[in-house]
């Protein structure tokens, strides 16, 4: 692997899998990160990705340093620009000297959910990996989130009970417009890994990218949906045709007992943060088929498998 930012740079998922599964069984057992340096930049907020990245190299026996870009100077992407407005470096630079300064560069950054083109250019992780001359790992993209992926992957792999799951990703109610990246990375990384039948459900005008969830997959019908599932993947996302809108009409996609009910004594999923009984009921988060905590721990030996493969 020379840089972690889709399912198309994992060619092996089961590898990968296997190695996060050997990192949880012996979170010291290998230390390729000795005498290297790895940079997160976070142009966003985070709890998890910021802390289990950080963990993880560590625990590889590399040195880490985690910088708030969102508090720094303003960083430009265009090329060719008058820099004579609110931003004073160029990626360019930027990443040239980050490059200096580390072995493995991970960068997080959202979409802005105005442009859709610019934002499904992924331009500033792009851009990124077009400057830095070290391998460039996605925390969360304006497209992606394949740490989150792969975490999932490991998480559904732990506790199938079937050889070919069904799960079923599925909108939920928010009071923000938030992102497109968990859900286009998990549909993306199911599809890619191939071990389970995934359902992609959500109100009518909530399609994700068809790139990402073909229209085959996809149901209005949430509780079709949840008939017979194995494990329920809830995340809100807003609108990727009329890209970034989002209702406060939510309708009845909350996921609650009496949904679950519905399924195969499914497991319940989130990537966190989550909103209490606006995306998930309590009895639900705290039921004993929520995987919630499970799936942040295993961030940790996910992104150790994708840092020691770079390392
Ligand atoms: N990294 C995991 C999710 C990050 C982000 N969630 C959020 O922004 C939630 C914020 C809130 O609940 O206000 C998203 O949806 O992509
Ligand atoms: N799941 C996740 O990426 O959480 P953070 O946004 O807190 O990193």
């Amino acid at each position: 692997m020379t840089q972690f930012l889709s399912a198309n740079d994992a060619p092996d998922i089961n590898a990968l899998i296997n190695s996060a599964k050997a990192f949880k069984a012996d979170p010291f057992g290998q230390q390729p990160g000795r005498q290297k340096m790895v940079i997160n930049l976070f142009f966003n907020s985070s709890l998890r990705t910021r802390m289990s990245t950080e963990k993880a190299a560590r625990q590889l026996g590399a040195d880490v340093i985690t910088y708030d870009a969102s508090g720094g100077w303003g960083i430009e992407f265009a090329d060719g620009s008058v820099m004579n407005g609110n931003t004073a470096e160029h990626v360019r630079e930027a990443a040239g000297v980050l490059s200096q300064y580390c072995d493995v560069l991970c960068v997080r950054s959202f979409p802005s959910l105005e442009d859709r083109a610019a934002d499904y250019e992924d331009r500033v992780m792009k851009s990124f990996v077009k400057y830095a001359t070290v391998p460039v790992v996605s925390l969360e993209s304006a497209t992606r989130h394949p740490l989150q992926s792969l975490t999932d992957c490991l998480t559904i792999a732990e506790h199938r009970t079937v050889a070919r799951p069904k799960v079923v990703l599925t909108w939920a109610p928010h009071p923000r417009r938030l992102p497109q990246c968990v859900s286009n990375s998990f549909a993306e990384w199911m599809r890619a890994w191939g071990e389970v039948d995934l359902i992609v459900a959500n109100p009518p005008g909530f399609n994700l990218a068809p790139a990402f969830a073909p229209k085959n997959i996809v149901t209005h019908d949430q509780r079709a949906a949840f008939a017979g599932a194995d494990f329920i993947y809830a995340k809100n996302w807003s609108a990727y045709d009329e890209y970034g809108a989002t209702t406060t009409n939510f309708g009845d996609w909350m996921i609650d007992e009496e949904k679950m009910t519905l399924t195969n004594n499914a497991y319940f999923m989130h990537c966190l943060p989550v909103r209490r009984n606006v995306v998930v009921s309590d009895g639900v988060l705290d039921g004993d088929r929520s995987l919630v905590l499970q799936q942040a721990n295993n961030r940790t030996w996910a992104a150790q498998a994708v840092l020691a493969s770079l390392l």
